[in-house]
């Protein structure tokens, strides 16, 4: 079984974390928030995977997520950034009404400093943020244009990819120049993290 120290994390944050992943599994049969397979690794498939990204990340007031879908890692890293002495702020983007109740709903239960959006990333206005991550959601070629739409000058792109994150790497150096450190993902050896800075169209 999982405990607050695997994670590093204080009881409270970890009490919460669990809090999340109850929520994650009531919702699941009805909006299909994660697949009935990682249903059973929700810990290391999501949760750990998300939080990798918190360790990652430079200081930040402001941590913009784009198509949290479940929660993930939008929600993970509001639980891992709580911290009343430092005023932050996690601003959840999501198209899908129904995925916007339940983060709305976890928001509330679990009571974080967050908000979400509703609408297209596209149609957003600029959100200048310190952080903008994404998991999940497209090539990185697309993500390097909503990171450049919603990152404030100076600020870090963070994108967990798969296996094949060299390839929409060197694809994407084609429409893109950025600074990019790609850091191995704890939870699978081949993935990745990838941490970027100065993105601009070529
Ligand atoms: C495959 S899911 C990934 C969800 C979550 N990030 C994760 O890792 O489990 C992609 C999510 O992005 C949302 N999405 C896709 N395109 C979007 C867009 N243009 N604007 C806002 N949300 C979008 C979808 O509704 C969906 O919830």
């Amino acid at each position: 079984m999982m405990q607050s120290d695997d994670l590093n994390v204080s009881r409270e944050t970890f009490a919460k974390l669990e809090a999340f992943s109850d929520l994650v599994l009531k919702w699941t049969p009805k909006i299909n928030l994660i697949s009935k397979q990682s249903m059973q690794d929700l810990w290391s498939r999501h949760i750990v995977d998300s939080a990798q990204l918190y360790d990652l990340a430079p200081p930040f007031k402001r941590w913009v997520d784009l198509g949290s879908g479940g929660g993930f890692p939008g929600i993970v890293v509001s639980i891992l950034g709580q911290d009343d002495r430092i005023k932050r702020e996690f601003i959840l983007v999501e198209s899908d009404q129904r995925k916007c109740a339940f983060l709305r709903t976890a928001i509330r239960e679990l009571n974080l400093q967050a908000r979400v959006i509703s609408d297209r990333i596209e149609d957003v206005p600029p959100l200048a943020a310190d952080i903008v991550s994404a998991r999940a959601l497209a090539d990185l070629s697309v993500l390097l244009g909503f990171a450049e739409r919603h990152l404030k000058p100076g600020g870090t792109a963070l994108f967990p990819k798969g296996a094949k994150w060299s390839t929409e790497d060197e694809a994407a150096r084609t429409e893109w120049s950025y600074h990019c450190d790609a850091i191995t993902s704890k939870t699978s050896p081949d993935a990745a993290v990838l941490k970027i800075k100065d993105i601009k169209r070529v």
